[in-house]
């Protein structure tokens, strides 16, 4: 299996005038999604060597993420040796592979120091911003974030969006609010955080995705792993869907991130299976899909190690950071 060490991202999404009549056909059936989601992870399996080339793709599609207050330089340097070479030696040689994560994730402090772990890698440092996970400090204060955040060399910006526009149906004013943070973004590409955990119904994450991708968003990700529901199958369905519509509609691909607790290599494999079947192949590529994870990493390298060697090893032996 090959992969890609191209960390181009797809072209920027223009984005279109808010489309009220596209937002108010959208309806969602949520029994269907759930019965089919249901279904996901029994039908879905591969086995063996198929696995282990599943899951080396999977790694290649990882923001591997620290948010936490307590991060410090040496644990961002830690991750990024992590995220140069996410798989032990041994391992990478068994699989015949020679792979990285597809980004960085921090908050905007730990932008240089991943700058400076990362130097000469081809690996892109995402920060998270707009008061990440609430989303409730001033606007003004929220668009200089961004912009500090672009200026000290981050490529990816991960805002949050407003949880409360969604909420009241205020359409507009999400729409403004994401074009504007868009702007502030300049060449660093844009993905919204829905927080979909906090978003209340299907239909609201339905409609949330189109009007952030209308506004100009060059991926939609579902949580910040701080809400108390994060990525869940149905919410990604729908998410996957939004995009398949807008891209019918505009010829735009717009990227996917499920983030938040998705930290199985089992999970990682039925997202895989559920991106496959919805967008197909195309998607399958760090242009276009991210896991936002913290642990996931460690338990797909404890899968590895053990169809390489056929043992399974603690997992505190596959630390991140
Ligand atoms: O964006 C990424 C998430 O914050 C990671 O969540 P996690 O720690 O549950 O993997």
């Amino acid at each position: 299996m090959t992969y890609s060490r191209d960390m181009t991202l797809s072209a920027r999404n223009p984005g279109l005038p808010l489309d009220a009549d596209w937002l108010r056909r959208v309806r969602v059936n949520r029994p269907a999604v759930e019965r089919r989601c249901a279904s996901l992870p029994g039908r879905r399996s591969v086995k063996g060597e198929y696995q282990a080339a599943w899951l080396a793709k999977a790694v290649t599609l990882i923001d591997l993420t620290t948010l936490s207050g307590d991060d410090t330089p040496g644990r961002v340097a830690r991750l990024c040796a992590k995220a140069r070479a996410p798989l032990r030696p041994d391992l990478a040689q068994a699989l015949g592979v020679d792979l990285h994560t597809a980004a960085v994730c921090v908050y905007h402090d730990m932008i240089a120091p991943a700058l400076q772990a990362l130097a000469g890698t081809p690996i892109p440092v995402a920060a998270v911003s707009t008061g990440f996970p609430a989303g409730l400090s001033p606007f003004a204060t929220r668009l200089a974030e961004i912009e500090a955040s672009v200026a000290a060399g981050a490529a990816e910006i991960d805002i949050v969006i407003s949880r409360r526009h969604v909420l009241l149906g205020n359409w507009p004013a999400l729409y403004d609010e994401v074009r504007t943070f868009r702007e502030a973004c300049g060449p660093a590409h844009l993905k919204t955080i829905l927080a979909t955990g906090e978003l209340g119904t299907l239909q609201n994450v339905a409609r949330a995705s189109l009007v952030c991708m209308m506004a100009g968003a060059d991926f939609i990700k579902t949580s910040t792993g701080k809400e108390p529901v994060n990525a869940t199958l149905p919410v990604g369905l729908v998410m996957m869907r939004a995009i398949r519509d807008y891209h019918a509609a505009t010829g735009v691909k717009i990227g996917f991130k499920p983030a938040g607790g998705i930290s199985t290599a089992k999970d990682a494999l039925v997202w895989l299976a559920l991106l496959k079947e919805e967008l197909g192949s195309g998607w399958l590529s760090p242009a276009l899909f991210r896991f936002g994870a913290s642990s996931l990493l460690g338990d797909i390298e404890r899968q590895i190690e053990h169809h390489v060697t056929g043992a399974y090893s603690a997992a505190c032996r596959h630390p991140m950071g």
